[in-house]
């Protein structure tokens, strides 16, 4: 089985602080993988850096076996992004941020059409298509942002805080959704500092602390280990 993200010795520094200290993790082929840690842990940074944000100290990382030094255009299509707080453009309305996603990825139209349809829908939209930014509510953003992530098929979804602002059904769907997702081929690398929201979605985990790994290993090994510190 190959890895889906191979990150190797990454290190990262920000205003002349080291902020990310020779960080090295994968996530298999197929997997999900919870990057866990306090406030401040390094999560985003890590996953910035992943996406090429920042320039890096040292490190390689790989997704498919593609390095981002080598073939950076490229690399870019083999990956989507939720961030924790909704990006958008001011001068885009909703549908036109969809179709921006579609060519971007290169996406077949009746493929996007389709999967514009069934999340607007699910997400409850639908009828905001039009609407720019401005006239949305912070969870309709997060919803739009979130769509758009979730448009075409890419090998690795980075979706940092998830669930951040959504209602409890759009939780539950988001939830379903990558569960199905993930059954389809789509490995996921989410940040997260709270371990039981996404416990029940994870494979395995790796927890930062201070920017450097602290733990990591199979999420049944890191719910054991909660469970003992409340048993004791
Ligand atoms: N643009 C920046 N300029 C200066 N320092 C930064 C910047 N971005 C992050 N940092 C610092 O890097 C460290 C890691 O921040 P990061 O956002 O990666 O943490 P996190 O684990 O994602 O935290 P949270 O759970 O609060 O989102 C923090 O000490 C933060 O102050």
């Amino acid at each position: 089985m190959g890895n889906a993200l191979e990150v190797k010795s990454l290190q990262l520094s920000i205003q002349n602080e080291t902020i990310i200290k020779d960080i090295s993790f994968h996530v298999p082929n197929n997997k999900i993988l919870a990057l866990i840690g306090h406030n401040g842990a390094g999560k985003s940074t890590t996953m910035k850096a992943i996406m090429g944000w920042y320039k890096k100290l040292q490190g390689e990382i790989y997704i498919q076996g593609v390095s981002q030094d080598d073939n950076f255009l490229y690399f870019k299509t083999l990956f989507s992004y939720i961030p924790e707080e909704p990006l958008l453009m001011t001068e885009l309305t909703v549908y036109q941020h969809f179709q921006l996603y579609g060519a971007s990825y290169q996406m077949d139209n009746d493929i996007l059409e389709n999967r514009i349809k069934y999340y607007t829908s699910e997400f409850e939209i639908q009828d905001k298509l039009s609407e720019f930014p401005e006239a949305l509510s912070k969870g309709m953003r997060q919803k739009v942002q979130t769509i758009c992530a979730l448009l075409p098929d890419v090998p690795l979804l980075l979706i940092d805080e998830p669930f951040m602002g959504l209602d409890i059904y759009a939780t539950q769907f988001l939830l379903d959704e990558l569960k199905r997702r993930n059954k389809e081929g789509m490995s996921i690398l989410l940040t997260s500092h709270q371990m039981e929201k996404v416990t029940d979605l994870c494979d395995k985990y790796v927890l930062l602390a201070d920017g450097m790994i602290a733990e990591s290993g199979d999420i049944q090994e890191f719910s054991g280990l909660t469970r003992r510190e409340v048993d004791e």
